[in-house]
């Protein structure tokens, strides 16, 4: 999918934030990205260092969509949201589900290092906090190929699972495990990372679809991605301040249709926030509105992080 053209954007404001999490996530201890101001608004762009150019235009061209455009009109005032659980051992795990408030948790499991018997301790102490009425799903990230993939969901789904996202990594394998498997199947990586998110083929390989506001190239271009495919859709982060959740609250709201509940408090892994009035969970939910970081100074990035961010940013616009 090729972004609009957003290149002839008005000068924007910018500002770079850096903040340590609280536990190690997706491998890294520290996210950072740049903040921009436009007529419309606050957006951030915050690719993964493992990105390159071309794949970060689709961040850019989200972060130009908030500043710029703003969202579509939405059709709810609060979207639920999941306590999504790293890679802890079993107490820990525990008590950040009990600490939420959330009635749905997404773990991570298949972290490298770990062993299966660390995943299933983990999963059983989540579903312990939450009790049997709370929604579980995994996250394997890809990381299992579909024999692995088999007998690890069958082990997880003891303690009952709403669905497993990512588990093996292509559309072949993940049809070829739908087949054998119970547990619905959610697409993340297959469809966030494709030249073209509306084109792949999900018909045999995915329940389920995952958006990401800034991997797909903003709100209106995750909206077309849902309508392309036509499967229920769960909205979540990609890690950003709250100003980035924002947008993944906006979306969650202009959906027509919201079966699950969304993966955007992730800024509970956060130490800090670039907002006094950071976009977490009350009593599971998120509640729709703008974002204005008022924190830019405590959270301000190194002079050398904000110049490496300040040439992400032109590049994606040459
Ligand atoms: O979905 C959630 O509960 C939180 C977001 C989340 O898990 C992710 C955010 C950013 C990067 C990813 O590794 C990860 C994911 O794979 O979904
Ligand atoms: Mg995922």
């Amino acid at each position: 999918m090729v972004p609009a053209p957003v290149s002839a954007a008005p000068a924007l404001e910018t500002s770079v934030y850096r903040v340590p999490l609280r536990t190690r996530f997706r491998g890294i201890d520290v996210r950072d990205g740049v903040l921009l101001r436009g007529p419309a608004g606050w957006g951030e762009f915050s690719p993964f260092w493992d990105y390159d150019v071309a794949e970060s235009r689709r961040w850019w061209a989200a972060a130009h969509e908030a500043a710029v455009l703003g969202w579509p009109a939405p059709l709810r005032t609060s979207v639920p949201v999941n306590v999504t659980v790293p890679a802890v051992g079993p107490e820990r795990a525990h008590a950040i589900v009990t600490a939420s408030g959330c009635r749905s948790a997404k773990v991570k499991v298949a972290e490298p290092g770990q062993d299966p018997g660390e995943d299933e301790a983990r999963v059983e102490a989540v579903r312990d906090a939450l009790g049997s009425d709370g929604g579980i799903r995994v996250d394997a990230n890809t990381a299992w190929d579909v024999e692995t993939a088999v007998a690890r969901i069958t082990a997880l789904d003891r303690v009952g699972l709403e669905y497993v996202e990512q588990p093996c990594a292509t559309v072949e394998e993940l049809a070829q495990l739908r087949r054998r498997v119970d547990v619905r199947i959610a697409a993340d990586e297959v469809v966030r990372r494709a030249a073209d998110p509306r084109r792949v083929d999900l018909r045999e390989a995915a329940d389920v679809v995952v958006l990401k506001v800034q991997p797909l190239g903003g709100v209106r271009a995750a909206l077309e991605v849902a309508q392309a495919h036509g499967l229920p859709c769960v909205v979540s982060s990609a890690l950003e301040s709250s100003v980035g959740i924002a947008a993944g609250v906006a979306l969650a709201a202009a959906l027509p249709e919201l079966p699950f509940a969304c993966g955007l408090a992730t800024v509970a892994l956060f130490t800090d926030d670039v907002t006094a009035d950071p976009l977490l969970p009350v009593d599971g939910a998120l509640p729709v509105r703008a974002v204005t970081p008022d924190r830019l100074a405590e959270t301000a990035a190194d002079p050398e992080t904000t110049r490496r961010w300040l040439a992400r940013l032109a590049a994606v616009q040459a």
